[in-house]
């Protein structure tokens, strides 16, 4: 087998027009960014943990990675029909259905992640006046 840098680089840039087409194109992609952002923000501040990093970042590259695969769903669905069709909802709301599982679960996780250390920095502040 032979290795190909060239062959490589250049899957790197599919992935990545992937990624930029579909945050162009798709708002709730853009409202996860967002989000993920504001998280690890939070995260520096309260100063978390190296685990408690390890979490945060498993389940932002998982909700990004699921909206990118709706998109990807969404695009392929598109692709095989311009009518209205049963399986065509069935295929799409499965794929955002997926997205939205995750999310729930992930809004429990940033709760059960955020809590402890929010509350020893007020317990600090408090300390500290
Ligand atoms: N060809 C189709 N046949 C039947 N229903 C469809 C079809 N295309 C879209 N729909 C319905 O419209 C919804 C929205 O589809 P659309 O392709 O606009 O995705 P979207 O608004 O970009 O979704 P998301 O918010 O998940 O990105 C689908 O979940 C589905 O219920």
């Amino acid at each position: 087998m032979k290795f190909s840098a060239n062959k490589l680089k250049a899957s790197f840039g599919y992935a990545w027009s992937g990624i930029s087409n579909a945050f162009r194109s798709e708002q709730n992609l853009r409202i996860h960014c967002s989000i993920s952002i504001v998280a690890i923000a939070a995260a520096a501040v309260l100063d978390f943990s190296v685990w408690r990093y390890c979490v945060l970042f498993l389940v932002i590259a998982s909700v990004l990675s699921l909206e990118l695969m709706n998109t990807a769903i969404e695009n392929a669905v598109d692709l095989t029909t311009d009518d209205i069709h049963p399986l065509a909802k069935k295929a799409k709301d499965a794929a955002a259905g997926a997205v939205l599982v995750f999310s729930l679960f992930a809004v429990i996780i940033g709760i059960l992640l955020f809590f402890q250390p929010a509350v020893e920095m007020i317990k600090q502040w408090n300390a500290g006046r």
